[in-house]
């Protein structure tokens, strides 16, 4: 037995056809961790939980969950795991009250504790008054709450959540939240994926975000945006046709410290630097100076956007780094330790195994 809910080491998943989907990825998530893993779409992260669920054998590597071998073990993992696909899996014949109850029968929830446990659960996802009604009559929101649920009811070690929010609003996105901090205080280990930035910031402890297959950067959600290098200073423009001189402009090395990024934005520039906050007025004036009318600034702190769009490089009219050859995205890759990071792996001939939950 291990500390790590999860410890996943050099794995790879090539499927039946060939497509690598994930390459040397080591994933090392303590107990009781609150861990987001993010990427864009198609970077692997659902073949990552399916293979950490056992629904996916591993073309190559290892992984333990929970202390259990998930090759040779695979039935003490899926009893000590629940797990949110992004597909449901409420059977929308059912109530919402049997689908939980049916749940409860999957994951053996002692029948003494069924009644309460499915009475808070509807409430916590505001489906208590219609308990009694088919899920098929329910909307997408209501479907993706009582889904959510249905993985919980055996208040697992371990919960996956693959986007367990998407296409819910904001009230009821901000219950769930609720209810996975308060399940996470309690001692359960929560590896959350999701498309909502915010949401992994204001819930995980670390992160790890993953591209094309490979982990590219990890951190913890502060440590990441300090990687982002200083903070923002967002310029508008009168024309913003004129961004390309500004950016010209503001690419003086006089500016700005090394390391400092600039791009073009819809509105004007964004200069991404150490001193961002105290040389953004010799900026407004260099731009004045030029001819450039600003027409609106302002100075503000890296997000987990930021981060995520440096470190994936997605952020579109990107224009090359000043005085230096750090970029922001190579600023939050690098990372003070080796650990958790990425690992170039071969693919492996077989593909990847189906399995039941
Ligand atoms: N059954 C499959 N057979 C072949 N290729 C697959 C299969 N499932 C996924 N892929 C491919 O593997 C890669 C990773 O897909 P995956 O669904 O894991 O990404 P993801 O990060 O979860 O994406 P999304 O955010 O869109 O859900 C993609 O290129 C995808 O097309």
């Amino acid at each position: 037995m291990t500390d790590y809910a999860i410890e996943a080491r050099d794995v790879a998943v090539t499927y039946a056809d060939g497509t690598e989907a994930v390459r040397g990825v080591d994933l090392l998530v303590d107990e009781g961790e609150f861990f987001g893993f993010l990427g864009p779409n198609g970077a692997g992260k659902t073949t990552v939980i399916k293979t950490l669920v056992t629904l996916l054998r591993p073309t190559a590597g290892s992984v333990e969950v929970n202390g259990f071998d998930a090759i040779a073990d695979p039935h003490s993992v899926r009893a000590t795991v629940g797990y949110m696909a992004q597909e449901t899996s409420i059977d929308p014949e059912l109530t919402a009250y049997e689908n939980l109850r049916f749940a409860c029968d999957a994951y053996g929830v002692p029948k003494a504790d069924r009644t309460e446990r499915i009475d808070e659960l509807l409430e916590l996802v505001e489906l208590t008054d219609v308990a009694d009604k088919v899920a098929d009559d329910f909307s997408g929101g209501m479907k993706k709450r009582l889904d959510a649920a249905t993985a919980l009811v055996h208040r697992p070690q371990l919960v996956f959540l693959d986007e367990p929010t998407t296409g819910l609003d904001p009230a009821a996105r901000n219950r769930l939240w609720e209810y996975f901090r308060r399940i996470n205080d309690e001692g359960t280990t929560v590896f959350l994926t999701t498309q909502y930035l915010e949401e992994a910031d204001q819930l995980c402890d670390r992160l790890s975000v993953i591209q094309r297959g490979r982990v590219v950067a990890d951190g913890s959600p502060a440590e990441l945006k300090r990687r982002v290098g200083g903070e923002i200073l967002g310029v508008d423009l009168a024309d913003p046709a004129a961004s390309d001189r500004a950016a010209t402009v503001a690419r003086d090395e006089e500016l700005f410290a090394e390391g400092a990024t600039i791009e073009r934005t819809e509105s004007g520039i964004e200069v991404t630097a150490r001193d961002a906050r105290t040389r953004g007025t010799d900026l407004l004036v260099a731009l004045r100076d030029a001819g450039i009318e600003v027409v609106g600034f302002d100075v503000r702190a890296p997000t987990l956007d930021d981060v995520f769009l440096a470190v994936t490089d997605e952020r579109p009219n990107s224009v090359e780094g000043v005085g230096g050859e750090s970029t922001a995205a190579e600023a939050v890759r690098s990372k003070p330790t080796g650990d958790g990071g990425t690992v170039d792996g071969e693919g492996a001939e077989t593909g990847g195994t189906g399995g039941n939950r």
